[in-house]
């Protein structure tokens, strides 16, 4: 026992101390299985029903083509002893293992072929599932680590499962073969497959112990792969190239890929050792029980019990299962191993949105009446401690021009998120119209919110789609695009393009442009004229502007936006001053609140920094 324990010590807890799989959970997991084949039958019928009909016709040849070799070579020894005389028999069962082994080679091809489309489509199906799945999840689980780490083992899974289905398949045609050569050797004398058994037997036991290992070590290693294909962008990415050159960074970022990725190397080339050591091992004690067999089948032909047929028969049908059952030992850890990296793809699945959903969620009103009031709102990030919004207590009224104001980290842009609900508030509520945000569709909540963020994404696609975005439906509606491109300044810029509206924007595909991060921003604030929404929300949208262009801009914003809500956040009193209210906001919560004038007359925070800034222009 001692002995065992030193060779193979039992497993280590996982590094997120998760214990390590044992036999029971391997076989749990084979349990995923038939949710895969759902997967892989959704993502085309025929092709899986083809598929498995050509696996079964591949599964019988072997014992065909034995039993005709077996066939040929008595008439072959009756022939020559002159037994028989015909042989024409004999060239009819040349040629039905010739046609067979032809037969066979070709329904190989094929059913790779199958497979490896299949397995494309199928990998494309998933990554669709995936991309649909995170959709419907909340922000907040995308801040979550452990969440990403689920989310990249279950991309992972997208290509590395196609190789499943092939094993699954390969799995059950090594059966069925199995099943037909076995029942020729049970006839002949069932103690030869208890040999086939316990000659097999601990090579499949060390071959489980390995993938527990190497399952252990990939899984364990999650995060650590997120970070090295960061690095490995951070390292080489049009993105990252200027503040890599200007930092001179490129040195830190190969040294961190370098120790991170030596290290991998070290833990996966002493576990792959171990391994082919002891794979050689099992698979000498294999072949030690083969040729036992061997040998009992040749002393009962030498004595006369067998004919040389069947020597070659049973050899050949020994052989050929010792090498099925191997392969299907070993790839019973595999197939387990690959149906536990399933558990982690459906788990994925399992992760649902927390956000509340109304049972009868309400449409967003036509016409705002009362606005959007804010109840001893108070929320904290849930990887957090501290509260980013506390103790909220406003209203902001139909039609009225809000602005938010207040240092980095004052808690403005979250207070932003609430209104749309990317989050929901950890106490108090928020009212629309005297309902909570809460009873509302989301869906319909989100279309007459407009909002530019600060941090928007700088689409890799052409400037018509970089607007489009703002309201996806309308892509195709070149006028209205045109036209927000023209409230929001945008539209000069497009006149200046080689393709206009239909320039590529950003280096990463053949022929970009790259833009200043003014013209970015000007083509990000087009999304929000997109769509007719009921609240316009602009957090920082003219940080990167020049001073006229953000006058214009903000001129054009009070224009349309008349008679609609808006928040403005803006560091730059110039602008914040246009507002019907301005909100000064200090560690999530509110510290003043008033009209411009209002707020210099109380000689404030707000007309403290106002003066600051004044005087910094004179
Ligand atoms: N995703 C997040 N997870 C955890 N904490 C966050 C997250 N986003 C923001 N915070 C924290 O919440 C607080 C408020 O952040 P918020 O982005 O709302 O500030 P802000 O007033 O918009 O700042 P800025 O003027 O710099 O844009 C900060 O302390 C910030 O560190």
């Amino acid at each position: 026992m001692n002995f065992w324990k030193k060779l193979f010590p039992p497993p280590a807890p996982l590094p997120d101390g998760k214990p390590q799989v044992t036999l029971k959970e391997r076989l749990d997991a084979l349990r995923m299985l038939p949710a895969f084949f759902k997967l892989v039958w959704e993502t085309n019928k025929w092709m899986t029903i083809a598929n498995a009909f050509l696996r079964l016709l591949r599964a019988a040849t072997p014992l065909c083509i034995l039993y005709i070799g077996k066939v040929i070579i008595d008439l072959v020894v009756q022939l020559h002893s002159g037994k028989i005389a015909d042989t024409h028999h004999l060239w009819w069962m040349v040629g039905l293992e010739f046609a067979l082994a032809i037969g066979s080679d070709a329904l190989g091809r094929a059913i790779s072929l199958l497979e490896s489309l299949l397995g494309d489509l199928f990998s494309n199906h998933t990554s669709i599932r995936i991309m649909q799945h995170a959709a419907t999840l909340d922000l907040d689980q995308f801040e979550d680590a452990s969440f990403y780490d689920k989310l990249e083992r279950a991309r992972q899974q997208t290509t590395g499962r196609t190789v499943l289905l092939a094993q699954v398949m390969n799995q059950v045609q090594d059966l069925i073969t199995m099943g037909f050569l076995a029942s020729g050797l049970l006839l002949f004398n069932p103690w030869l497959i208890l040999l086939l058994l316990v000659a097999i037997l601990p090579a499949f036991l060390g071959e489980s112990y390995f993938n527990n290992k190497t399952y252990a070590l990939t899984r364990g290693q999650t995060p650590q792969r997120r970070e090295l294909d960061y690095i490995r962008y951070l390292g080489a990415s049009d993105e990252t190239a200027k503040e890599v050159k200007i930092f001179d960074l490129s040195a830190f970022i190969i040294d961190r890929f370098r120790t991170l990725s030596e290290k991998f190397y070290l833990d996966s080339k002493h576990l792959s050792i171990r391994r082919s050591i002891w794979g050689t091992v099992f698979a000498l004690l294999g072949t030690a029980g083969y040729y036992g067999a061997y040998v009992f089948i040749i002393l009962r032909t030498v004595s006369g019990t067998l004919s040389i047929g069947d020597l070659t028969f049973l050899a050949g049908s020994f052989r050929q299962l010792k090498t099925l059952l191997e392969n299907i030992l070993s790839r019973f850890t595999s197939v387990s191993q690959g149906a536990i990296y399933l558990r982690d793809f459906f788990e994925f699945f399992e992760i649902q949105s927390k956000l509340a959903v109304a049972a009868h969620p309400k449409p967003f009103p036509a016409i705002i009446k009362e606005g959007f009031t804010f109840e001893n709102v108070g929320f904290k990030y849930s990887n957090s401690e501290r509260w980013a919004n506390r103790h909220l207590n406003f209203t902001l009224k139909a039609g009225e021009k809000l602005a938010l104001v207040g240092e980095n980290g004052a808690g403005k842009t979250t207070l932003v998120k609430l209104l749309c609900r990317l989050y929901d508030p950890t106490e108090g509520r928020i009212l629309l119209d005297g309902v909570d945000l809460r009873e509302y569709d989301i869906v319909s909540l989100r279309l007459h919110i407009g909002v530019i963020f600060q941090d928007y994404l700088r689409y890799q696609m052409t400037f018509s789609q970089n607007i489009a975005v703002g309201n996806i439906a309308e892509q195709f509606n070149d006028p209205l695009i045109h036209s927000a491109a023209r409230q929001s300044l945008a539209d000069t810029l497009a006149a200046k393009l080689p393709n206009g509206y239909q320039q590529a924007l950003g280096r990463r595909f053949n022929n970009g442009v790259d833009l200043s991060g003014g013209e970015w921003q000007k083509i990000a604030l087009g999304r929000a004229y997109m769509r007719d929404a009921s609240v316009l929300i602009l957090d920082e949208p003219t940080a990167a502007l020049d001073a006229r262009a953000e006058y214009e801009v903000f001129q054009r914003f009070a224009e349309l936006t008349r008679g609609k809500s808006a928040i403005l956040i803006s560091h730059r009193f110039s602008t914040v001053r246009m507002a019907d209210r301005i909100m000064v906001l200090e560690k999530g919560q509110v510290l003043e609140i008033g009209s411009h004038e209002t707020l210099l007359a109380q000689k404030g925070r707000y007309a403290e920094l106002f003066q600051l800034q004044a005087a910094g222009y004179r």
